[in-house]
Parts: structure tokens; sequence; C-alpha cells
């Protein structure tokens, strides 16, 4: 989901920007995904505004692929032959419309591809389509990637020993020297950054130009620190889900009854999950910090990594004796939350978050400031940003990483740590917070950072 509503919500901020620019949303579907079909549609009732979701694929095709980003690898190049057959059927149908005929299909201008869409980028050039690569994640880890290849290919390094070796390193992208301890299993496995990572950034400076879901106010560092063999970077974010009508919800409605900025919601993404013993840290932390919560509790997936976690049906049997009773009134225990409208209500002070980008953005954009909790894809580099170089969270964990089998537990007294400092209402992260929430709206008003760069890239693609 990191993914999916932020490309549909570039997809509005195209038609809605641009009168003459339609868009058509690619939809596809990993195994075991429940939730996109109607999240997606769910995103946009917009005339120039078109979906074609694919059917999903049978998972047994997939069975070897040890995570869930390697089955998402394998997913997307079976869908190669028949975004061909599109494009082609796009770039051929143009022409005025017969009397009676249908519309006729508005000309392909461009292909915009996801961060893990790069095989893309060879189908669009055989049509001479120019690509444009959308990566949802920050510019600093966009940074990361692309100096870890320049490092590898150009002075043949090798990645693997130096994100495993005990000396910092001098990451452009970064203000502050990165530990190798938080390098993402992404970037320093062999395997995971052989096969796939530096796959992808090889193919992103084939791109025309990438589009970032980020903005210059927060990431002027990170994106003053690109060279002249990167793609132009255009910055539209953040891309945040239009605010509409709050839907009826329980925990919106109990939300509504509380003081302000009194409650910690704590979420960890479209895939976080902790064992029972974490899960019961956390509880322990919650208890003693006597703080108001909303927590999304999700049970793992029978196949961890590979899956996506699912809901329980009895948080008892998880959680300590005694916890729901005695928290009742205090706090809620839920399953998937509506993030975005929790963290827009003025009672919701706080957010332990596992630093998704998308997540940071949206507490940016809501002026709620974050205790780090990292968990898995590129979020412990996140966290270190957001903490270390720009001073806007305080920090539970940063190194944490659900992948590594000899990860410990994160003990409650660390956690109600985090939980106090975040709480705070004087505090200097929360004064930042609030600063950069207002930069955040400004840079997507007309005449804003974002504004204009969507701007320049409209104007290229024409
Ligand atoms: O209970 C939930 C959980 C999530 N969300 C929403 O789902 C999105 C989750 O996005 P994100 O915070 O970015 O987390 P992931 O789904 O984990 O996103 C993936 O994609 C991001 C963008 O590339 C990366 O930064 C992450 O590390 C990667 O895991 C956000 O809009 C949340 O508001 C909910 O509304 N309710």
């Amino acid at each position: 989901m990191g993914h999916a509503g932020q490309l549909i919500e570039l997809a509005q901020l195209f038609v809605k920007t641009f009168n003459h620019i339609t868009a058509t949303v690619l939809v596809m579907k990993l195994p075991g995904d429940t939730i996109s079909t109607n999240y997606t549609d769910s995103f946009t009732d917009h005339t120039r505004i078109k979906f074609i979701h694919f059917p999903p694929m049978d998972l047994d095709l997939f069975q070897d692929c040890p995570t869930v980003g390697f089955t998402a690898d394998a997913v997307i190049n079976c869908h190669k032959p028949i975004i061909r057959e599109l494009v082609a059927s796009r770039l051929t149908r143009l022409g005025p419309s017969e009397p009676d005929g249908p519309d006729p299909v508005p000309k392909l201008g461009a292909l915009v591809v996801d961060m893990f869409c790069t095989p893309m980028i060879d189908v669009a050039k055989e049509f001479n389509l120019p690509t444009y690569v959308f990566f949802s994640s920050n510019a600093a880890f966009l940074g990361i990637m692309f100096y870890f290849q320049t490092l590898q290919d150009e002075l043949g390094q090798d990645i693997h020993e130096l994100s495993h070796s005990s000396t910092e390193l001098l990451v452009p992208s970064y203000a502050n020297p990165v530990s190798p301890s938080i390098v993402p299993i992404v970037l320093s496995d062999r395997d995971q950054w052989s096969k796939r990572f530096i796959r992808y950034t090889r193919k992103y400076r084939e791109a025309k130009g990438i589009i970032v879901n980020t903005f210059l106010e927060l990431e002027h560092h990170a994106l003053h620190s690109f060279d002249d063999n990167t793609p132009p970077v255009y910055t539209v974010g953040p891309l945040i889900k239009p605010e509409k009508p709050k839907p009826k919800d329980e925990v919106l409605d109990w939300l509504k009854g509380q003081p302000k900025s009194s409650v910690l919601l704590l979420c960890f993404g479209s895939r976080g999950w902790f064992g029972v013993d974490q899960v019961r840290e956390i509880a322990v932390a919650l208890e003693r910090s006597g703080c108001r919560f909303i927590w999304s509790l999700r049970r793992p997936s029978p196949e961890e990594h590979k899956g996506f976690p699912g809901d329980y049906t009895d948080y008892s049997e998880v959680l300590p004796d005694g916890f729901l009773e005695r928290t009742d009134g205090k706090g809620k225990v839920v399953g998937w939350v509506p993030q975005a409208e929790v963290l827009d209500d003025v009672a919701t002070g706080g957010f332990v978050s596992h630093c998704g980008w998308n997540s940071i953005l949206e507490s940016l954009w809501y002026g709620v400031p974050v205790a780090t909790w990292p968990i898995y894809a590129e979020q412990q580099l996140d966290a270190f940003q957001m903490v270390k170089d720009l001073g806007l969270a305080v920090e539970i964990s940063l190194d944490y990483n659900q992948m590594n089998k000899s990860q410990k537990l994160v003990p409650a007294e660390t956690i109600e740590k985090g939980i106090r400092e975040v709480m705070d209402c004087d505090s200097v992260v929360r004064a930042k917070v609030k600063e950069m929430s207002a930069k955040s709206r400004m840079a997507r008003e007309e005449g804003g950072s974002s504004y204009m760069s969507l701007r320049r890239l409209v104007d290229n693609i024409m």
C-alpha cells in the first residue's frame, strides 16, 4: 500500500493540475494481498483517471521466492508482455473518433513506473516512450542507492563487506555519517542487493527523470547531493490522501471524546507485526506510561516474511492477562486503522511508527511527532534521517530489523521512555514538526516548491 496509494495520488495531482492530462493506473496484485483493490478504487472518482486491474496470479508460481520482495519482482516480470500489448494499443489507436465510434484513446505521453517496476523501462524503450521512475521513498534513500551502485560498478567495492564493517559510511545524501548497523538488509545482504536493488538502481539511470514523493524544504541536503550522472529529480510531495468527510468509524468516534494531544497512535504499516514477547513489552510500556492510545496490532502471516499480516480475532491471545480490562476506556487495540484520519484528529498527540515513508509524511503533514521503530525495508535509514539528520522525531529504536535473526526485543523501559518523549507537549521536536507541517503544505500550494517541480516535469513530458 505504501506504493499504490502514492501513485494514485500522483495521478490525481497530474489530472487536477493540468486539464489536458488523463492518467491510466495499472494495478498488479501480489498474491495474498486482500487490501489493494478496494483501497485503490476508493482513492478517486476522477473521470480522467482510469484503473486497469490485472487479475491476481497463482501463488504456486512464486513458492520459491524467499521474501515478498522477490515475489513482487517475479510478479512484475510476468506482467511485461501484457504491458507491452497495452502500450502498443495505446500508441496505435490514437486519432480522431469516428462520428459514432468510441472516444479516441488519448495519446500516451509517458510511462511512470513504480521504483520496483523497472523492467517496464525496457518495454517503454521499445516504443521510444519516455519513462519516469516514481520513487515512493525519500531522496536520501535514493541517494544511498546511487552511492552504493557507483561504489560497486565504478570503484569495484564490495557493498556487502562495506556494510558489515565497523567503519561509518560517509554517504552524500545523509548529513551525518551512517553506521553500518542501520544499512537495511535490502542493501547489505548479498542476494537482496545483487539480485534486486542494484538492478533497480542501474535502471533508474536510464529513466528520463525520477519523481520523488518528498519536498525541498524537508530534504534540502539529500536533493543537493545528486551529481550530473543522476537523471533530473522532480519533487512532488508530500502526496497525502485527500481529506474527505471522515468515515463512520468506532476508533474515530472514540477519539472525538479525548483531550487535545492526549492519544498515542501505534501503527506499523501494511506489513508490520511483532511476535508475542515483543507485543507484551509494548503492552507493559503502555500501561506504565499511563498514556491514552490506539494500537494497531496485527498478527503475522503464516509465512511471516513472505505474506501480509492479518487481524486477530481475540487480542487476549497475545496481550498480558487483564490488559484489555485495565486499559478499558483509556485505549483501543484494533486491526487496520484509518491512520491518516487518526493523525488528523486534534486528540492525537504522538505516533509510534515503523517509519514507512508515507507514515513519516503523514505525521509531518498533520504535525504529529513520531517515535521511531523501524521494522523492515529501508525504514532504519528513514528513522535515522528523521532523528539524527533532521531532529524531527524521537528514538525508540533506529536499528531494529525484523529480518535479522539475532534481533533482540526492545524492552518495555526503552519503549516507555520513547512514549514519554514523543507525548511531551513542550518538546523542541514537537515545535519543529509543527514548523515542518506548515512548510509541507506550502510546498504543495500554487507557487510552492513541489508545485513548481511538477510544472517542470509536465513541461518536460510535453
Ligand atoms: O493500519 C494501517 C496501516 C497503514 N495505513 C496506511 O498505509 C500506508 C502505509 O505506508 P507506509 O507508511 O509507507 O508503510 P508501508 O506500507 O510499509 O510502505 C512500504 O513503502 C514505503 C514507500 O516506499 C516504504 O517507505 C516502506 O518502508 C515500505 O514498507 C500509509 O498511508 C498509512 O496511512 C493505514 O491507513 N492503516
